[in-house]
């Protein structure tokens, strides 16, 4: 009987580790970010920027990072209009990539507002974020620095984050962007969700 259960449990054990574990990662960001435009380069090859489509529902891709594990990736449109849906998609998620357009310092005071509203859901409680600092092509891009400063990102302190350079032009950044929330979520106390 004992060894019956051995058996068993060894079995459960490799079909999980052949399954690898799958994330929820969700995309958010106000419009004009490059959310769509750095989830198409993250999950299609050889995917060119193109013209500007604001985004009125959402795209979903999968991501392999690493051999076993997988992102299921959620961009959602960041028109103001559309933040109040975000909500929505909160539940179970793994991991936040809050994308912004590191051009616009116009805007860096509603980038902040945002972030700081997304952090604030209790079902994003313990979620780590990676905050994409894109279109770092553009020469006028504000540094990482600068950023770090103007969104006061150190009072962060309820949860694993950092800042990423990326740009969905390039490609620069979003490779790395990717292993980083991997090593986030894994360094997160919070159980993965079960794929
Ligand atoms: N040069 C450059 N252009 C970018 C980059 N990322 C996005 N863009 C451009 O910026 C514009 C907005 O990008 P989107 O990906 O549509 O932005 P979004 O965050 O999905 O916007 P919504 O769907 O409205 O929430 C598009 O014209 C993109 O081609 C980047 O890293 N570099
Ligand atoms: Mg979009």
């Amino acid at each position: 009987m004992g060894n019956v259960q051995y058996t068993l449990n060894k079995v459960v054990a490799s079909n999980i580790l052949r399954r690898g574990k799958k994330a929820r990662i969700l995309m958010l960001g106000i419009d004009g970010a490059g959310k769509t435009s750095l989830l198409f380069k993250m999950s299609v090859p050889d995917y060119v920027v193109g013209s500007a489509i604001s985004t009125l529902g959402f795209n979903v891709e999968k991501v392999k990072v690493t051999r076993n594990v997988r992102f299921t990736l959620w961009d959602v449109g960041g028109q103001e209009k559309l933040r109040p849906f975000w909500k929505n998609y909160f539940e179970n998620t793994d991991g936040i990539l809050f994308v912004l357009d590191s051009t616009n310092e116009a805007r860096l005071l509603e980038v902040k507002n945002t972030l700081e509203n997304i952090l604030r859901s209790p079902y994003l409680k313990d979620v780590p974020v990676v905050i994409l600092a894109n279109k770092q092509d553009f020469a006028d891009a504000l540094d990482i620095s600068v950023l770090v400063d103007r969104l006061e990102l150190a009072s962060i302190k309820d949860r694993r984050w950092l800042i990423q350079g990326t740009s969905a032009f390039t490609g620069a950044g979003v490779w790395e962007a990717l292993k980083q929330m991997k090593r986030l979520m894994k360094e997160s106390s919070r159980p993965w969700r079960r794929g």
